[in-house]
């Protein structure tokens, strides 16, 4: 012990990449980053190799072509979905829905099946650098605290979300009834933190509007403010939608307006896509505090339609990226990455005055954005001292990586084979014991 803060476990040298809420992209070089015996962020080392007498061997040193950055957060990952990732991105949003999605998360109710899927998706993901996940299961409660149990296991930071939906006329044995959806999301909640797992949470799941009756979402804003939860859902993803709810809830003035009558949009509320809100729908975001997961892999794949980012940001929405298995057809938050920069990319070849997003924004939003996103930015999200150690070390010449390094320091794009080591909370969890 030094002092009264815990031991230093470990200590190494190199380059650190991360952001901050005022610098997008800060690069320490030759940097010091001790990480305590409770897995978080000590003191600058300089201090303590003073006070505490560090020994230069007990340091390990970053290579030269090595860097740590904080861990990417998925806002926005259905982990049934995994199990037909890559496939069937034929149909627009609600087709989609009703001819893929539907029938496969219903054969979630067989736990091995579960398991299976569940147990891919938890390593792929980690392996690809996703230190926190925010995951929609099924409807099937038994299944989704499985999801929670993979999760810890490998331990990866989450939300899992036990599926709410009472409403389904195209697959009509995939839903509950209202009752059924309120007790079973009770029973998940109790039963999930009941485990205790320290990196993993329950997050209360409408699925969208067009799923739960009115009763339901009701009920359900009720159980996350009881119970002080976060919560999760969609919207706005595709106009044809957005017209659907605006059929079925006539009394609301906006998409938005449904979710905040029923108690939906906390500042711990994240929404999936928001392709189409408008300025007064994004200024109750404000208001709330709610964010928004921002998958524009899925965006495209299934032709939903294009955030405008910039213009959430200058509403001071808070905004992650997601994956959105499998309507995103890839499971890296790099891809989400790349295709951020893209959708920013044709938003300005439509519109040249539009303000592009620069990568090193894009890199803030995969990491510290998508913290603040599920409000964990107090604890996760970049290296500030005090913070837990979220890290991905990175290998930009991997030997198995897809780029060769032709001048000594060029700055490169790298991809998920460039991610040689994963930290959660201080704990390595990639490479696989
Ligand atoms: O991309 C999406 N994937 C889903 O599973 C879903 N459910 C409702 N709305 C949705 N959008
Ligand atoms: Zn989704």
């Amino acid at each position: 012990m030094c002092g009264s803060s815990p031991a230093i476990a470990h200590v190494y040298r190199g380059t650190f990449v991360h952001s901050t809420p005022h610098t997008a992209l800060q690069i320490l070089e030759d940097a010091l980053l001790g990480v305590d015996t409770e897995g978080k962020v000590s003191e600058e080392l300089n201090k303590l190799s003073q006070s505490c007498g560090f020994s230069p061997s007990e340091v390990i040193q970053l290579a030269q072509h090595e860097f740590f950055m904080p861990g990417m957060v998925d806002t926005h990952i259905h982990a049934p979905q995994y199990s037909y990732a890559g496939t069937a991105l034929d149909l627009p949003l609600l087709q989609w829905l009703n001819t893929y999605t539907f029938p496969v998360e219903s054969r979630f109710k067989d736990l091995e099946f579960a398991r299976s899927v569940y147990t891919q998706v938890v390593k792929r993901t980690l392996r690809n650098g996703t230190t926190t996940a925010c995951y929609f299961a099924t409807i099937h409660t038994d299944a989704s605290l499985l999801l929670g149990k993979i999760t810890n296991d490998f331990g990866q930071r989450a939300l899992v979300g036990k599926v709410c939906m009472d409403i389904n006329n195209a697959v009509k044995h995939y839903k509950e009834t209202s009752e059924e959806s309120q007790e079973e999301t009770c029973r998940f909640i109790a039963e999930l933190l009941k485990k205790k797992y320290p990196l993993v949470k329950p997050v209360v799941t409408p699925r969208f509007a067009l799923s739960c009756s009115a009763d339901l979402l009701e009920q359900l804003g009720a159980i996350a403010k009881n119970n002080n939860l976060h919560i999760q859902s969609h919207i706005s993803e595709t106009i044809e939608e957005v017209n659907v709810v605006k059929k079925l809830f006539p009394d609301s003035e906006s998409y938005t307006d449904v979710y905040l009558k029923h108690n939906l949009l906390t500042d711990k509320t994240v929404m999936a896509h928001g392709c189409h809100l408008t300025d007064e729908e994004l200024a109750l975001f404000r208001e709330t505090g709610a964010s928004l997961s921002h998958c524009p892999n899925s965006n495209i794949s299934l032709c939903s339609g294009m955030l405008n980012v910039r213009n959430v940001l200058n509403h001071k929405v808070k905004l992650g990226l997601g994956t959105d298995v499998a309507g995103g057809y890839s499971a890296s938050m790099l891809d989400a990455v790349r295709r951020t920069l893209d959708t920013s990319k044709v938003l300005t070849i439509q519109e040249p005055d539009y303000c592009t997003l620069s990568f090193e924004e894009v890199f803030r939003l995969a990491t510290l954005g998508g913290s603040q996103a599920l409000s964990m930015d107090d604890h996760t999200g970049n290296f500030e001292v005090g913070k837990d150690f979220d890290a991905l070390r990175v290998n930009v010449a991997a030997p198995e990586g897809p780029i060769d390094l032709v001048q000594v320091d060029e700055p490169k794009v790298c991809d998920d084979r460039n991610i040689v080591e994963v930290y959660v909370a201080g704990r390595k969890v990639v490479p696989f014991e």
